[in-house]
């Protein structure tokens, strides 16, 4: 059985004021354990409202309208506060942006490690001081991280410690999938670098599920099994990370992220931008959400969304690459 299994998922934002958007559509993904599968897509692709609808950490104005989300057979979405409380332990975990937003600036880290412990302990444990801080010195050095920083406060580390420290945290109540949100998106190149290498060896060492969420192709295509490609709150991808960059079928969405990034190791690199803007989520439009970027685009993208179509290993979302559509076999492809 997979470990996760996403069916039908739809979210929306309804802000008080404002207009509803539509962030999330229609999604249906399957995790199978111990995979590390990357999501990558453009700023306001739904990226990370998936990851907290995932791990139900949404919070209002964020609605969920309807779909599951379920976790070992468990449609969690269904779970009251403390049945989904005691999920958490060997449960779902999320790993956010910035380690500063996940910790107490007031609190110091094996504090904060000890709320974590005891708030989630289970039947026979005690947390003591001298039980805090032997768990802590252990998930600290997990993350490469000396234990004195358990007596440290979060002002008192750089970004990259935070960071460390944060997943730490995360991975204290020992998670089957870890959520893992721009983990190193606020941090300079190198520490980013020897970060993601830690996220890496954990997941392989520990055996957790993962998720990566980034904007970043080329941090996805390194860390992860299986990319999934988001546009407008929909999968338009879903490939193995390995064969991403040779592979003979893509979304045109897809193909136009792979020329923003540059391959560090290439001796010369030239870049294109998408063109275009991502489109307005709070207007439903009939079609593909790409189409009004796409060169690609013919008339019966403007009329009906694609569905996901597997072909061998590759399952993409397009009527020109993977046409199922009576009316998609029939249009003439427009090639720039
Ligand atoms: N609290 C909110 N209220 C209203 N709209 C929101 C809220 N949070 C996100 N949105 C909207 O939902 C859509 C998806 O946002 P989301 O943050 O999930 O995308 P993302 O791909 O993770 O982007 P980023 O990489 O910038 O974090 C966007 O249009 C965004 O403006």
């Amino acid at each position: 059985m997979p470990i996760l299994e996403i069916e039908g998922l739809n979210v929306c934002y309804r802000p008080e004021r404002g207009v509803r958007i539509s962030a999330v559509r229609d999604l249906d993904i399957s995790l199978e354990r111990g995979e590390f599968v990357g999501i990558v897509g453009e700023s306001g692709s739904g990226k990370s409202t998936l990851g907290f609808a995932i791990t139900r950490m949404l919070r209002p104005p964020a609605v969920i309208e309807s779909g599951a989300v379920k976790f070992k057979g468990t449609n969690i979405l269904e779970l009251t506060g403390s049945e989904l409380r005691n999920q958490r332990r060997g449960g779902l975990a999320l790993v956010l942006q910035s380690g500063m937003n996940a910790l107490n600036p007031v609190r110091s880290i094996s504090k904060q490690l000890g709320d974590v412990l005891k708030a989630h302990s289970q039947k026979g444990e005690h947390w003591g001081r001298s039980e805090v801080r032997a768990r802590g010195g252990e998930l600290l050095s997990m993350v490469e991280l000396d234990s004195e920083v358990l007596d440290r406060y979060p002002h008192e580390l750089s970004g990259g410690m935070r960071q460390r420290v944060a997943i730490a945290l995360a991975l204290s109540l020992e998670p089957e999938l870890v959520v893992f949100d721009e983990p190193t998106t606020a941090l300079d190149v190198i520490v980013q670098a020897s970060v993601m290498e830690t996220i890496k060896s954990l997941q392989r060492s520990r055996g957790f599920t993962a998720i990566l969420i980034s904007h970043d192709m080329s941090v996805v295509l390194d860390a992860t099994d299986r990319t999934l490609v988001m546009y407008a709150g929909r999968v338009v991808e879903d490939q193995p990370s390995k064969t991403v960059a040779s592979a003979g079928i893509h979304h045109p969405y897809t193909e136009a992220l792979m020329k923003c990034y540059a391959d560090p190791r290439a001796d010369k690199v030239e870049l294109q931008d998408i063109g275009g803007t991502p489109p307005d989520l709070s207007i439903e439009v009939a079609g593909c959400s790409f189409a009004p970027r796409c060169s690609f685009a013919s008339k019966v993208c403007f009329l009906e969304t694609p569905s996901l179509v597997r072909s061998e290993l590759i399952q993409v979302a397009c009527h020109v690459r993977l046409p199922v559509s009576p009316m998609a076999k029939e249009v003439k492809v427009v090639r720039n």
